[in-house]
């Protein structure tokens, strides 16, 4: 599904990783490990096309995955270190932009990640797990081959993360890939690690 063939990144001045190649295939699971600093986000973003590609060729089911900017963007999901909430917004309002934008039921995605009570909130006042959890909340919203996620769980409560693990597996399951930076455990039974 997604191939990455000899790639380089650079940020600022200086190379941060080169020579990196990887298969993520339908179903599958990669798990991005490696010290602060080591390029695991540099590279979600690469992938995800806001990083520019400085040597290697990256292939969406054998073709430049980067060719058509759009079409990459409509078939991934990134969630980076950020929320992205607009903290004025209620939980439900911050959820329904992005329903507008893809499609999908605002509701059953907040139940999913157990935020439907908290629904009417700002998302300011949301405590910062609270807020991981609406930020998470969108990948159950509408169906994009490829999710793109960094720390995914940092903040969150035990029941969270096993509600992480059934969007994951229900997203795998349907033939979806993932590619996560972690330094938690995650619930991603056989995942590859790609080390950094
Ligand atoms: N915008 C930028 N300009 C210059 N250098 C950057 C920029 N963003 C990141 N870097 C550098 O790129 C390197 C890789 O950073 P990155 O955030 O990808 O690491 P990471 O593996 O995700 O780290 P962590 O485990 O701490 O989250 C670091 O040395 C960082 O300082």
């Amino acid at each position: 599904m997604l191939e990455g063939r000899d790639l380089a990144c650079w940020r600022g001045e200086r190379a941060v990783f080169a020579g990196l190649s990887f298969t993520l295939p339908p179903g599958g699971a990669l798990l991005l490990v490696g010290a602060n600093g080591a390029g695991k986000s540099s590279l979600l973003r690469l992938l995800a096309g806001l990083v520019p590609l400085a040597e290697g060729e990256l292939l969406w089911q054998g073709q430049d995955a980067l060719a058509d900017r759009v079409a990459h963007a409509a078939r991934l999901r990134y969630l980076s270190h950020q929320d992205a909430l607009k903290p004025s917004l209620s939980a439900r309002e911050n959820l329904s932009f992005f329903a507008r934008l893809w499609g999908g039921d605002t509701e059953a995605a907040l139940d999913s990640v157990g935020l439907s009570d908290l629904a009417e909130l700002p998302a300011r006042v949301l405590s910062s797990g609270q807020k991981r959890r609406l930020a998470l909340a969108r990948l159950a919203l509408a169906p994009a081959p490829l999710w793109l996620l960094d720390e995914p769980t940092v903040g969150l409560d035990a029941a969270s993360v096993d509600r992480l693990g059934v969007l994951l597996a229900k997203h795998r399951a349907a033939g979806g890939a993932v590619m996560a930076a972690t330094h938690l455990p995650l619930p991603l039974p056989g995942a590859q690690e790609l080390r950094l």
